[in-house]
């Protein structure tokens, strides 16, 4: 039986008010600040719902690192193992008990990653065939000039509002999830267009696994709290495995849980799987990330790091008094263009023909 808020923290996003994302390293791009609430007088914490860019004390630092310490015993291995083999079966309940019901459409997407919707046109009609046949649709892809792969795409909650915002005539949309039950929410879902959007399952662990996707031909690949879901020893994998469907120049963007982010030092005792990693109530499994940790799962799939930033944000519950410190972390990491021959050593980080984000 799924605990009430068995992927707490996922909704936590950057929300339509706003954010500070802080940059920790050099050389990232900053991005319009908005929406910022800076916590100056601590006395005034229950005055608001949130305080953005939160810094944390170098006490509740070993504060929080002594108590993931005191709940990092490990389930024993055959524990573990079950958890791992089944783990689409634990997401295939989730969806049945909360169908599309739990995460809810995030408009700070664009915000953040304006990369899903680059040229966006309010007044275009798609000129695609959306009748549907498989045929209409396979020439929908091919035809496109702008295609985005979701993974662990859920029921939609990111997917629909790329589909609603983007009117790009050219756009097309591939989601995959390795729960059925989820996919099927999608494709019955009456947003779902089969001329602009492709759903289907598929496991991003198994990295043998052919996608209905041709290599180096992806604009962007999304993973929103996606990446944590997995064995950590699988990550490295997965991830080279899903850099060989970018384009030269293609993006891959992330959001995902951080290091000691609340919904980590709320894990007791007999929930961790391994460092970091742990089993919900509903057997559903969740990683914590550190920046580096990202950064190095990026470059060793041989992309470029764009962006590498921690969002500490500070929860309020102002009728029961209570702060929660959130940690997400927010990464965008790119294929190397190709570069034309007569601009060799002179143009480097320029953006792919159809990616129309400015990254300098
Ligand atoms: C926390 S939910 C996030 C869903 C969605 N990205 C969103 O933000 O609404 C994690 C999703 O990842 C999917 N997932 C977990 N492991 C996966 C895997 N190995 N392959 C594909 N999808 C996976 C789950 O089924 C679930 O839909």
């Amino acid at each position: 039986m799924a605990a009430p808020h068995a992927v707490d923290g996922v909704e936590g996003g950057t929300g339509e008010t706003g954010l500070t994302l802080s940059d920790s390293s050099t050389g990232d791009v900053k991005r319009p600040q908005f929406g910022t609430r800076f916590l100056t007088d601590p006395r005034q914490v229950f005055q608001h719902n949130a305080w953005d860019n939160v810094e944390w004390t170098d006490e509740q630092e070993a504060a929080a690192k002594k108590k993931v310490l005191e709940h990092s015993q490990p389930l024993p291995p055959e524990k573990q193992e079950e958890y791992n083999s089944r783990a689409n079966e634990y997401w295939n309940e989730f969806y049945t008990i909360h169908e599309n019901r739990f995460f809810k459409d995030r408009h700070w997407l664009f915000t953040e990653f304006p990369e899903l919707a680059p040229q966006c046109s309010l007044n275009h009609e798609s000129h695609l065939d959306a009748s549907g046949t498989e045929e209409s649709q396979e020439q929908s892809r091919e035809h496109a000039t702008y295609r985005i792969l979701e993974v662990g795409c859920g029921v939609g909650n990111t997917v629909f509002p790329i589909l609603k915002t983007n009117n790009d005539p050219g756009l097309f949309v591939y989601c995959c999830d390795f729960s059925s039950t989820a996919v099927e929410l999608v494709k019955s879902n009456p947003e779902y267009d089969p001329g602009r959007c492709y759903a289907f399952v598929h496991d991003l662990s198994d990295v043998e696994a052919n996608y209905p996707i041709p290599d180096e031909t992806l604009d962007v690949i999304v993973l929103i709290f996606v990446l944590s879901a997995l064995h950590p020893k699988k990550m490295q994998a997965s991830i080279s495995r899903l850099a060989r469907l970018l384009k030269p120049g293609g993006v891959m963007l992330l959001r995902d849980y951080g290091r000691y982010d609340m919904a980590q030092l709320r894990f007791k005792k007999g929930r961790c799987l391994s460092e970091n990693f742990y089993v919900r109530g509903d057997g559903t499994q969740v990683y914590f990330f550190t920046q580096d940790e990202l950064h190095e799962l990026f470059t060793e799939a041989k992309l470029e790091k764009v962006q590498n930033l921690v969002d500490r944000r500070l929860q309020v519950n102002r009728g029961k008094q209570l702060t929660m410190y959130r940690v997400w972390i927010q990464c965008k990491y790119r294929k190397a263009p190709v570069q034309p021959p007569e601009t060799k050593g002179c143009d480097r980080g320029e953006n792919p023909p159809g990616l129309n984000v400015n990254y300098s």
